[in-house]
């Protein structure tokens, strides 16, 4: 099986990987993340991910690779990584008492012409907390490089009301449909290194 490429700088992408135990390296995608006004979440992070697969494809023609994109949509807004703090407190002051929905995408591009590619979201309510408890979570500094400005598996599980679908997938892998298409594409598990 030709080497596979998780196309990501994301550190909460490379947990989720090691965790698998599929041998893997990394390469930065190095795409323009812009996407047409408008457009709708899932069609927008189906997009992203496609393009990063194919930004490390073009350059590493003969391996598999993985690109995948997440955005977090609470009623008509769409959320994606705070730039500053007091981005993240309005991100979480959005979530807050309210239900929002994580979508994940997830390409894998391989040789021959191997594409296949899959979008999953996973529904989070949060609890109410009062403005002194959202700035104590923000001093934990887990909303930097988080779509949605928290970290499902961290301290921010704190904040979790209820979660339908899979965590991994709000964590920035749909590891379930990860496994699915990686056995789709013929790769084997448990291999000794
Ligand atoms: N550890 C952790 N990370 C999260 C959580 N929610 C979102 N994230 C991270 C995963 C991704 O790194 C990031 C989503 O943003 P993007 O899809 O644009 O990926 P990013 O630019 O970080 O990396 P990439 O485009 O793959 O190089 O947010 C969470 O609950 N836990």
């Amino acid at each position: 099986m030709s080497e596979l490429i998780l196309a990501s700088t994301s550190s909460a992408r490379r947990a989720l990987m090691d965790g698998l135990g599929v041998p893997y390296r990394t390469k930065a995608p190095g795409v323009d993340e812009h996407v047409p006004a408008g457009l709708p979440a899932d069609e927008a992070v189906r997009m992203l991910a496609v393009r990063k697969a194919r930004a490390v494809q073009e350059r590493h023609p003969e391996a598999w690779v993985l690109g995948a994109d997440q955005l977090v949509e609470v009623g008509s807004d769409v959320l994606g990584k705070p730039r500053d703090r007091d981005a993240a407190r309005a991100q979480l002051q959005r979530l807050l008492g309210n239900t929002h929905v994580i979508h994940t995408a997830v390409c894998l591009l391989g040789p021959g012409g191997h594409h296949s590619e899959t979008v999953e979201d996973t529904r989070l309510t949060f609890f109410p907390v009062p403005p002194e408890e959202l700035e104590r979570y923000l001093d934990t500094g887990e909303w930097e490089g988080c779509a949605g400005s928290y970290r499902v598996e961290g301290r921010g599980q704190a904040l979790l009301q209820k979660l339908e679908g899979d965590r991994t997938n709000v964590q920035g892998l749909p590891m379930l449909s990860v496994v699915r298409l990686l056995r789709q594409a013929g790769f084997d598990f448990f291999v000794r290194p």
